[in-house]
């Protein structure tokens, strides 16, 4: 195995400055570590002799307790990190001092826009500027030296219901950004535009618009039109479609090429999206376009007719690999779906797929075909069906990384079932989730044998992968999901965190733990690595959040949260942790008055449909948004009505819901939830709290 080198780049003075820091392994200042997004340092200062003397340096508190998904990037001795609501900071990296920070002051309603919180994976570096994109949609570029923004241009409709989250990439002089926002409804597409200006010089749609609207006038119009348009059925544009391409977008200088990891259908059912026909492309696909004008050149479709959210935006890591004997330039993905993806990036062609989690939707893939061979249940048109790997993926949002040295791949992986069930009858909600499954009826049991029996079929676990062998050589297991993303050095090292605030450096070759400090809160952001004045350090983000938290009712804390941290580290530093304030949990709140039977049924039906996306599965929250049966609103009708209806929180995510429901329905919900804390309080009765 080898790293992706060279290449005949030509983008100017500024691209080849950032082309040499970023194969110098003292900076950090791309979102992968490097081009090829191996997340692999060839520092070897801090290794598996000596990393048990790891100590903090310092660290900073943010001003948000929300989704901290960031990878600092570190040039020439700073440090910048992104924070959940797109803030940014820039700290000196030996000192902790802050430089600059910038706040877009992305309006706080614009966060129940979001699936999955309001977090923000990282920025982009280029020729003295600093550029990231913004929840509400904005691509902004700030002077690096002072964090004063430069331009700012809108890429989305900010009518509709997208969001940014992921990192831009830099490419040849140009910015490109994607967009989330296919659990609500949204057509995917990623953007191009000239990192000077700010002018947008191509788009790319990875999905066919409405016919009756003619071709986009972008990049993707031919490839659409040939080759797109024919795998898709009925009215699948009222929803957008889907084909978000929220996280992975990658540039491969050894072929200028750019890859974008394209995400699930809108809605989710392939049954209603496409009147269960067709192939649906490019969801859940690699695409491969011309980096200068986004033309198409191919792709390669991981779930043809996507529906279980099975997305295909997860980290793409290109390498070379000695394959049969032979040096193959392939790129690699371990996507939600379960399988591990080996593709040769010459021509997209498939060279192996094996599942590194327990998946019951397939089999395995027909390497002929490159298409998987379907459980021919898991299309849940026959009854519902409890699939695995769920709609949160055997891999999530956070980082995996390659090591070189070791020839494995550290994923970071999830084992979470999914329970898909057609509904009885599907209307489009313009501006709330459309995901085309029936959502009514599937709060988690009350019975606490029956949660602890649910609880036992979500862990998570560490897997170091042969990507040759396609089998794991170790691994390490978390009680929990959404664990954090991975760094890998030269040093033999991979550090990992976790949910209980463990960060953890393990031998890279064996698995074998060799240091762990506790940060106080769940980190599930990504460490990096970065050398200033001859020291290595090791930086990582702490702070819970995001799609797992907010949509499971099986979360170990129920808040509320503290703030996210950054933590610096460095071989002999002497730093004490700092205090982390951990919140009292608020007892139940059930108010004295009686609702009817029919109040509670009617608002069980509606939490079911709008709330417990953030709000939790049966109101039981993970505290990342309050846990609603704890709630001072709930003892009075008034003030329930006010937030639900009249939109008095809206500043901090929580719209008014007056669109889609009544000031009786407002009630109803009322009326449920209180049920909910009188259920609560029996239970914590019972467990003599
Ligand atoms: O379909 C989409 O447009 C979209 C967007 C995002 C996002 O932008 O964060 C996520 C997802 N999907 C998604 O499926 C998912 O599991 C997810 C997790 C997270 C997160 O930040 O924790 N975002 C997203
Ligand atoms: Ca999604």
């Amino acid at each position: 195995c080898s790293q992706v080198t060279g290449g005949s780049d030509s983008g100017g003075a500024a691209w080849d400055k950032l082309i040499a820091s970023s194969e110098d392994s003292k900076d950090w200042v791309t979102y992968g570590g490097t081009f090829d997004e191996q997340r692999f340092s060839q520092l070897t200062q801090i290794s598996d002799q000596n990393v048990g003397q790891l100590g903090l340096v310092w660290s900073y508190e943010f001003d948000t307790n929300r989704a901290q998904e960031t990878t600092p990037l570190e040039y020439e001795g700073v440090i910048y990190a992104t924070t959940a609501w797109s803030k940014v900071f820039a700290f000196e990296a030996k000192t902790g001092k802050l430089l600059w920070s910038y706040d877009p002051e992305v309006p706080g309603e614009y966060g129940a826009k979001g699936c999955c919180d309001v977090g923000n994976r990282g920025a982009a570096i280029y020729d003295g500027k600093l550029y990231f994109g913004a929840f509400d949609g904005r691509l902004i570029a700030l002077d690096i030296k002072t964090g004063k923004p430069v331009w700012s241009v809108v890429t989305v409709d900010q009518s509709k219901t997208y969001t940014i989250t992921g990192a831009p990439r830099i490419v040849k002089g140009k910015v490109v950004i994607g967009n989330g926002g296919a659990e609500l409804g949204a057509r995917g597409y990623v953007t191009a535009y000239d990192a000077q200006t700010g002018k947008q010089v191509w788009r790319f749609y990875t999905v066919p618009g409405n016919p009756a609207d003619g071709p986009d006038n972008a990049a993707s119009d031919k490839v659409l039109a040939e080759k797109a348009g024919k795998t898709w059925f009925g009215e699948y544009w009222k929803t957008g479609g889907g084909g978000t391409v929220w996280d992975s977008i990658v540039y491969d200088r050894e072929l200028d090429q750019l890859y974008l990891g394209v995400g699930n259908g809108s809605p989710w059912n392939h049954k209603l999206r496409s009147e269960g026909k067709g192939d649906n492309l490019f969801l859940s696909s690699i695409v491969a376009l011309d980096p200068d004008t986004g033309e198409y050149r191919w792709h390669y479709q991981e779930t043809p007719g996507e529906s279980w959210d099975y997305t295909a935006t997860q980290q793409i890591t290109l390498a070379t690999l000695d394959i049969d004997g032979k040096p193959r330039k392939v790129l690699m993905q371990a996507p939600k779906n379960g399988f591990f993806f080996v593709i040769d990036r010459t021509d997209g062609k498939l060279i192996s797929a094996k599942n590194f989690v327990d998946v019951n939707w397939a089999t395995g893939y027909d390497l002929k075909t490159g298409r998987p061979i379907e459980n021919p249940k898991a299309r849940y048109t026959d009854g519902p069906q409890a699939i695995v790997p769920g709609a949160l993926g055997a891999h999530n949002w956070q980082p995996m990384a390659f090591s070189p040295k070791t020839g494995l791949v550290y994923i970071p992986a999830n084992h979470a079932i999914f329970a898909y069930e057609d509904p009885a009858k599907f209307e489009v909600r313009e501006g709330r989730w459309n995901l085309g499954l029936k959502t009514e009826g599937t709060s988690p049991p009350d019975d606490p044998k029956a949660m602890a029996a649910t609880r036992k079929l979500l862990s998570g676990r560490l897997v170091a992968w042969d990507p040759i062998k396609q089998q794991e050589s170790w691994g390490f297991d978390y009680g929990e999901p959404w664990n954090g993303g991975l760094l890998t050095t030269a040093g033999n090292l991979v550090f990992q965190g976790d949910t209980k605030g463990n960060l953890r450096a393990f031998a890279a070759d064996s698995g074998k733990v060799l240091w762990t400090a506790n940060l106080g809160m769940p980190i599930m952001a990504a460490p990096v690595t970065f050398e200033v004045d001859g020291e290595q350090y090791v930086a990582v983000a702490g702070g819970y959040g995001g799609a797992y938290p907010l949509t499971s009712a099986f979360n170990d804390n129920p808040g509320p949260r503290p703030n996210g941290r950054l933590f610096v580290f460095k071989l002999n530093a002497k730093g004490v942790m700092p205090k982390v304030e951990q919140f009292a949990v608020a007892p139940a709140n059930p108010p004295s008055e009686t609702f009817t039977a029919a109040q509670i049924a009617h608002g069980q039906q509606l939490f079911e449909r709008d709330c417990w996306v953030c709000h939790g599965p049966g109101a039981i929250s993970s505290g990342v948004v309050p846990d609603l049966r704890r709630a001072g609103s709930l003892s009075s009708a008034e003030v329930w009505k006010s937030v639900v209806i009249d939109g008095v929180l809206k500043d901090r995510g929580m719209i008014s819901f007056s669109k889609y429901l009544t000031a009786d329905d407002a009630e109803a919900l009322r009326a449920y939830v209180a049920d909910r804390a009188r259920i609560l309080k029996q239970q914590e009765a019972g467990a003599g709290k």
